[in-house]
């Protein structure tokens, strides 16, 4: 554990989305200390007060309005060891890489390396038994590291769906086939983003790259991590019981919170009734918690009892947006079971899981 140690951290992509929500949940952290802020060339230089558009309700933390953005080169960063990216995607994969290489601890929401064999892809509710493959991660590297290291988080889909997943298979044993149809917020494409003549009266039936990250991240968060023949570990992808997983990504005019109606059939004959479900989702809790992570939500999956819940509007600030909300648990006539999940695409999908991913790494010894 941290036992009372204070942790120097930076945000890099600290203008953006996600790194506005790392400011703001950085800025009151109990044992991370927020050092640093990293953005492009166009922001570098400036007080970050001037250098952003600060879109959140809470108001920009004192503690950074004065703090000048640097570019995001890890020779400006000395003294932290964690840094937390919100780099867009276009340029996060060599800079994030440059951190590792300079022995930074680096926790990405990008979906950079999210394939790479090495990279653990951490949805901290679910599977932070996959932080083993860092000692592999470093080892591989030439020469091995000590300190550095990249683990992601998933797409924000993906996290919202994977955490009832696994309770239902901690419950109930493999999954045999999942289709979900995601009815996400404009928040998830970033600041200005969807243009409003697209979204107003409208639902826009494509995201690019979206359903097939869905379908390929579940199967990697999901499975277990094997041994492989040259005697490296390796993520088994789901192998053992082979999962099927089909997504539909829609975007609709609601500014945070990813809604996703789900159904599901399991490998177990006869499947477990609604209210197995309900009971099961209900009491399963993330290793984060039980570790006394701060920032994991007390309620994993909170399950919602009324017919028409849950919502984006009323319920993605629940446990501050930490946990998913389920509701709407019934049978489904061709699957076995169908729900509606609820997650809060900017803090359990993105920037809160990877401050409680940072809570486990330090929790486990591995910073
Ligand atoms: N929004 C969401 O719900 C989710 C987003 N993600 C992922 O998180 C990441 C951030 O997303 P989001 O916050 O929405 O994106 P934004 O577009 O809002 O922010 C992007 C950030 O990247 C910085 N940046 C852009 N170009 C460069 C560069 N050349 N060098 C250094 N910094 C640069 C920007 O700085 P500047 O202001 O100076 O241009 C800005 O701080 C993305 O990879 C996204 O895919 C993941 C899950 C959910
Ligand atoms: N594409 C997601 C957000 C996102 O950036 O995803 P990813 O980190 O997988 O690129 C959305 O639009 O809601």
């Amino acid at each position: 554990m941290h036992e009372g140690r204070k942790i120097n951290v930076a945000v890099l992509g600290a203008t953006g989305t996600v790194g506005q929500r790392f400011i703001a949940l950085l800025s009151e952290h109990p044992f991370f200390v927020l050092r640093a802020l990293g953005a492009s060339q166009r922001s570098a230089g400036k007080p970050y007060a001037r250098a952003v558009t600060w879109k959140q309700t809470k108001y920009m933390p004192a503690m950074v309005r004065e703090m000048i953005v640097q570019e995001c080169k890890p020779e400006l960063f000395v003294g932290c060891e964690i840094v937390f990216s919100g780099l867009d995607a276009d340029v996060a994969g060599p800079i994030e890489e440059a951190f590792r290489q300079a022995e930074f601890a680096v926790f990405s929401n990008a979906k950079n390396h999210r394939r790479d064999p090495n990279v653990p892809l951490i949805v901290p509710l679910v599977n932070a038994s996959h932080f083993t493959m860092i000692h592999q991660q470093r080892a591989l590297h030439n020469p091995p590291l000590q300190k550095g290291f990249i683990v992601t988080n998933a797409n924000c889909s993906t996290t919202g769906v994977v955490i009832p997943l696994a309770a239902l298979e901690k419950a109930f044993g493999p999954l045999e086939s999942c289709m979900i149809t995601t009815m996400q917020a404009i928040s998830g494409a970033g600041y200005p983003g969807v243009p409003s003549m697209d979204i107003f009266d409208n639902i826009v039936p494509y995201i690019g790259g979206e359903e097939e990250k869905m379908e390929w991240e579940t199967l990697k968060i999901l499975g277990g991590i094997a041994d492989g023949e040259d005697g490296r570990k390796l993520f088994d992808m789901h192998a053992r019981q082979p999962l099927r997983v089909s997504a539909q990504c829609n975007r609709v005019p609601v500014i945070e919170g990813h809604t996703e109606c789900v159904s599901v059939r399991f490998a177990q004959r006869p499947p477990p009734s609604p209210q197995q479900v309900r009971e099961a989702l209900q009491a399963y809790t993330s290793d984060a918690w039980t570790m006394s992570c701060p920032s994991a939500p007390r309620h994993t999956i909170f399950v919602h009892e009324e017919a028409d819940r849950p919502q984006p509007r009323l319920d993605r600030d629940y446990q501050s947006g930490a946990g998913v909300n389920v509701g709407r648990v019934r049978q489904c006539p061709v699957l076995d079971i169908k729900f509606v999940v609820l997650a809060n695409n900017v803090a359990i999908g993105a920037a809160t899981s990877s401050i409680v991913n940072a809570e486990l790494a330090v929790c486990k010894g591995i910073i």
